[in-house]
């Protein structure tokens, strides 16, 4: 297998050159879908409302999550993925199926064929962000993750396989969706605090993560 790395402008239409095997950074792919995508969160979180999860270490998290499909649970025990909601001892509301199409398509075009089972709904307030990490807590290292960056833009943070190696910079706009997996799966990444800002979809940005949980 050959990995690719590119975006679909080329140019790049923000003028930011990112080159790494295994990741795709897709601009403007959800634009069609913005509105039903953002529709379909607010039913998502009508079912499981948005909340800020305490880590293991106690903290409060400053980002609010839901979950659509597997979810992605934070509490003082540790992380992990659960078919149940915690607040209300039910499952996560389904994936919904522009989600799931969306992530299908993003996938295919970077190269997967990738059916998630699982959608971590962030929901940054100005304020919030979310630090490196790796997401390592997926049974199948092979699926890559997609991410779906909706509302104000975000400084997307994307290094290597050691937290001390370098990251670079990107800025993730409405509609971008960004695709890593290969040897990019295991990446360090995270998110700069969230700046305020205006936005028609409100004042904060929801970004969507599409795993292969189980
Ligand atoms: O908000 C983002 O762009 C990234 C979110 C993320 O890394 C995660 O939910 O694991
Ligand atoms: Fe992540």
């Amino acid at each position: 297998m050959r990995w690719v790395s590119f975006s679909m402008t080329q140019p790049d239409l923000f003028g930011e050159a990112f080159e790494r095997e295994g990741v795709a950074i897709l601009r403007g792919f959800a634009l069609a879908d913005d509105m039903a995508l953002v529709a379909a969160i607010k039913a998502v979180a009508a079912a499981a409302p948005f909340r800020h999860m305490i880590v293991p270490g106690g903290g409060r998290m400053s980002v609010a999550m839901t979950n659509a499909g597997i979810g992605w649970v934070a509490d003082t025990k540790g992380y992990r993925y659960d078919r149940l909601d915690p607040l209300s001892g039910e499952p996560w509301p389904d994936m919904p199926s522009v989600f799931l199409d969306l992530a299908h398509r993003a996938a295919a075009v970077a190269g997967f064929d990738f059916t998630p089972d699982g959608c971590l709904i962030n929901r940054y307030e100005p304020g919030a962000k979310m630090g490196l990490h790796q997401d390592i807590n997926e049974g199948d290292y092979s699926a890559p993750i997609v991410s779906v960056s909706l509302g104000l833009p975000a400084t997307f943070q994307f290094g290597g396989l050691k937290r001390s190696d370098p990251v670079e910079k990107i800025t993730l706009h409405h509609g971008d969706v960004v695709v890593w997996g290969g040897p990019a799966r295991k990446a360090f990444h995270g998110v700069l605090t969230l700046r305020a800002g205006h936005h028609p979809i409100g004042g904060h940005r929801y970004n969507l993560t599409f795993r292969k949980a189980l």
